[in-house]
């Protein structure tokens, strides 16, 4: 199995436990590992046989930016379950970082791994 990544996605979201938090938008920085055979699309040098990364980006952006959890916990877990449902991939690995949480932390957050059921 190969990986399509996709690193430091910025997104702005409604996100946190604590009242001010949920007053307005934090940035957080979401990485994507994503198993995919490449073999066949660089063999054709063909987009269409891949999985488009910016297509993956844009659909991770808008259900970020729509969303309003309150763990960072269940923004992975809700990220990978989109991305299991409406791409064809098995499995997904999904980081995210919330860098304002902690003043005195670059950053913190949450790393899953999750497969498609058979
Ligand atoms: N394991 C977690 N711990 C905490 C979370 C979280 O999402 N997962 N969130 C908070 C607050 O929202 C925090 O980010 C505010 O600084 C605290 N602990």
């Amino acid at each position: 199995m190969d990986t399509i990544f996709i690193e430091q996605l910025g997104v702005d979201t409604i996100i946190g436990v604590y009242d001010w938090e949920r007053a307005s938008p934090q940035r957080v920085y979401i990485d994507l590992d994503i198993g995919f055979y490449t073999r066949d699309a660089a063999a054709d040098d063909d987009v269409a046989q891949t999985l488009d990364y910016k297509a993956v980006a844009d659909r991770v952006a808008e259900f970020v930016t729509a969303a309003q959890f309150k763990l960072v916990e269940t923004l992975a877990e809700e990220t990978a379950r989109v991305l299991l449902a409406e791409f064809d991939v098995p499995q997904v690995a999904v980081r995210i970082n919330k860098p304002g949480a902690l003043p005195q932390a670059a950053g913190v957050g949450v790393r899953i791994f999750r497969q498609r059921e058979a």
